[in-house]
């Protein structure tokens, strides 16, 4: 049940890898690296999923139930490999996990995080978790998408010289479309790494730093308890000029939006600008941008530019974010007087193809080992590497034998050597606050990853045997 998720780390595998420990020749040392293949992404969400999982210290009681639930597929569990682990390790994996610092612009291609083997003959450790340390795309692509957004507003706002609030234009409704807490977690903390309006409440407990807000609206709920929808109206703005708030939304399409548009702006906006209150109508149905773009007009013919704003929240992503500005700027509507609510748009079309994330062995059986595969894309990069920067570039080289001045970009987020208890990077409110900052200064035209000429010299030699 869910909560007993993380009860047995042993399960948290995909089945095949029951037979990789008899499959294999040699399980002496090993070398992996996770990738974004496809495109440019910001890393974010692999520390915690890594060491969350990996501070779990084995129990002899974890692989009696690993065997069992094997039984139950008609596999074996190899159970030795894990009975050393907890009678040699301590119970905790003898593996180190190198990444580069979340936050950053990972150019396609880039081996983002390495994992090898710290103990001899624990090899087949390296990938046992492979699928856990896979679902750290999820917060990775979402927190590439807000940092795309991010730039965006900023390109905007410095194109037509808007105040900082053009910052507040794009506002999370993205809650109730997760398929789970997990995914809400990870895609509202993502979300708030770069951008500020959001009403996914529940992640001021988690990034208690963030810059964010929300404001008062009404939901269709509570316009429906009215029998009279302008009373309603006029009520929000009094009860909000009451509570001291300074904004608050009408949902317009609960009755005919264009009733409301036609007949009860003028009035609602004079009652607005007389209590302090700013309304933001929210077209909700119909063809919402043109509802917008009325607004604009009847505010505009009423001097009323200033207590009336818009926020359109139907049916909400990027491109559509993109598309609708580019409309309103062809109509002369000013862009902060339109904002956005992006629902599910955000994060619905993430999986892991988006930015081609894998993870593929480096180093096995005592050499360096690489798959070329009949697509260029799914080429891996042989041996353990070492990252650095080079002139601002991120570049993989050998780890062995290649002089470099770059600076060192992996950092070791977790390792275990055997004993006592591993070496870990704790993520936390504190780390999220350093990844946010990070984010801030990535520059993402680096679009592939560099390899070092004698990485290229590997290749050529690995092709020259295997192709
Ligand atoms: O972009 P999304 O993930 O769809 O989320 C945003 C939508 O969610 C809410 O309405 P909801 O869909 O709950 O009800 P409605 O269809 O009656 O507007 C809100 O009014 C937005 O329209």
């Amino acid at each position: 049940m869910l909560n007993t998720l993380r009860n047995n780390p042993l399960l948290l595998t995909d089945s095949y890898n029951l037979s990789h420990a008899r499959l294999k020749c040699n399980m002496d040392w090993e070398v992996s690296h996770l990738y974004n293949r496809k495109e440019g992404m910001i890393l974010y969400g692999f520390r915690e999923t890594v060491t969350e999982l990996l501070s779990i210290q084995i129990t002899e009681a974890h692989v009696v139930e690993a065997e069992r639930c094997a039984a139950m597929q008609g596999l074996a569990f190899p159970s030795e490999l894990f009975r050393r682990v907890v009678s040699e390790c301590n119970g905790y994996a003898p593996i180190a996990v190198e990444s580069v610092p979340e936050g950053t612009w990972c150019p396609a291609g880039t081996p983002f995080a390495q994992v090898y083997n710290t103990v001899e003959g624990f090899g087949e450790l390296v990938t046992w978790w492979e699928g856990m340390f896979m679902h750290a795309y999820f917060p990775s692509g979402c927190a590439t998408e807000a940092f795309h957004m991010r730039r965006y507003l900023e390109a905007k706002q410095a194109e037509h010289g808007a105040d900082d609030g053009f910052l507040w234009r794009i506002h999370s409704f993205g809650f109730r479309g997760h398929r789970g807490l997990e995914d809400a977690y990870w895609a509202g903390t993502a979300w708030n790494l770069s951008l500020q309006g959001t009403d996914d409440f529940h992640t001021t407990h988690h990034t208690p730093q963030a810059v964010i807000g929300s404001i008062a609206a009404l939901a269709h709920k509570v316009t429906q308890q009215y029998d009279d929808e302008l009373a309603c109206f006029m009520h929000a703005i009094d009860s909000t000029a009451d509570a001291g708030e300074k904004i608050v939304a009408l949902v317009i399409d609960t009755y005919d939006a264009n009733r409301v548009i036609e007949l009860y702006l003028p009035e609602l906006g004079r009652r607005a600008r007389q209590r302090g209150v700013r309304i933001v109508m929210r077209p909700d149905s119909g063809d919402v941008l043109e509802q917008a773009i009325a607004i604009y007009r009847v505010a505009q013919a009423n001097d009323l530019l200033d207590a009336v704003g818009v926020i359109i929240g139907e049916g909400m992503n990027f491109e559509q974010v993109k598309r609708y500005d580019a409309r309103l700027e062809a109509e002369g509507v000013p862009l902060a007087f339109v904002a956005y609510g992006v629902g599910s748009g955000f994060y619905n079309h993430i999986d892991r193809d988006t930015y081609g994330w894998a993870m593929k062995t480096a180093y096995s059986n005592g050499k360096d080992r690489m798959k070329f595969a009949m697509a260029a894309i799914k080429r891996s990069i042989p041996g353990r590497v070492r990252l650095v920067r080079v002139e601002g570039e991120l570049t993989a080289i050998a780890h062995e034998g290649e002089e470099t001045n770059g600076e060192e970009v992996y950092e070791t987020i977790y390792k275990h050597d055997g004993t006592g208890k591993p070496h870990m990077m704790v993520a936390g409110a504190a780390f999220w606050n350093e990844v946010r900052d990070r984010i801030r200064v990535q520059n993402p035209q680096q679009q592939a990853i560099k390899l070092s000429a004698a990485i290229e010299r590997k290749i050529a030699a690995l092709a020259e045997q295997y192709l």
